[in-house]
């Protein structure tokens, strides 16, 4: 299998989510073979969320050794820690809460209630991974990076013609002008999301079908933001049929 992007298509959002869900639990199975732990990059937004209630309802949900799953976010918004508008709390309502994952295993985001301020929190951040990277690397090594697809191609909070997308070296930066509320947020950089060995994006509705469409047919990570975007074994796009309408029919394997 190469490492060049495949699109995967669905009926819909529900069979989207089921068959993440499915190939995730498989996936972590095979990688804690390999492997002593594992890390997965979680995503806000509304595919994202749905793939980890998915998770949680599948009778095969603990053939995973949650014990040894590391869970960390490729954004967050800025606001105060049991605000519903938080990756996070979403999170562990459809999975975390649900699964015997340790407290210390999950790496959220600062909140904007816990003292730091935008940019200190991201500095944290960058600090909490690399604390948790092999000596002298600033990231661990990222398993499985969930990623949801805004509507102008934004992945994490990084967004079309920001300084986001164009940061080149940190590994967690503090996004000042959203243009999706709210404005302040703190997100994993292009190059940390690029160091995950698989990065799995997840998008459904008619109204990804352009980003999607753009950003497979070449266009600019400035311009669309998930253009960028590539894992260093696998990059695979998990969409409905709705959003596949403008890709490339060359790229689209079968509808499962
Ligand atoms: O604000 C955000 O939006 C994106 C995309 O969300 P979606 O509902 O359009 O899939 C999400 O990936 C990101 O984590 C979140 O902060």
């Amino acid at each position: 299998m190469t490492n060049e992007r495949r699109v995967l298509v669905h009926l819909n959002k529900e069979s989207l989510s089921a068959s993440v869900a499915a190939r995730f639990i498989t996936k972590t199975v095979d990688i804690l073979d390999d492997q002593d732990a594992a890390n997965v990059v979680l995503t806000g937004g509304s595919v994202g969320i749905a793939v980890l209630a998915a998770i949680n309802s599948s009778p095969a949900r603990d053939t995973i050794d949650w014990g040894r799953v590391s869970f960390w976010w490729g954004d967050e918004r800025w606001v105060p820690k049991g605000h519903p508008n938080r990756n996070e709390l979403q999170a562990r309502e459809a999975l975390l809460d649900h699964i015997s994952v340790p407290e210390q295993n999950v790496h959220p985001f600062p909140a904007s209630d816990e003292g730091d301020d935008l940019e200190a929190a991201a500095a944290r951040y960058a600090a909490e991974l690399a604390l948790a990277a092999p000596s002298g690397a600033a990231l661990p090594r990222f398993d499985i990076t969930f990623l949801g697809v805004g509507p102008d191609g934004h992945v994490a909070s990084l967004f079309p013609h920001q300084s986001g997308i164009r940061e080149s070296q940190a590994s967690v930066i503090p996004i000042l002008n959203a243009p999706k509320p709210p404005a302040e947020r703190l997100s994993l950089t292009r190059p940390a999301l690029n160091s995950s060995e698989r990065v799995w994006l997840v998008l459904a509705g008619s109204d990804k079908a352009s980003a999607l469409g753009l950003a497979l047919a070449g266009a600019s990570r400035d311009e669309v933001p998930v253009a960028g975007i590539k894992g260093r074994k696998r990059t695979v796009f998990f969409v409905d049929s709705e959003a596949a309408a403008e890709v490339p029919e060359n790229l689209i394997a079968p509808i499962y």
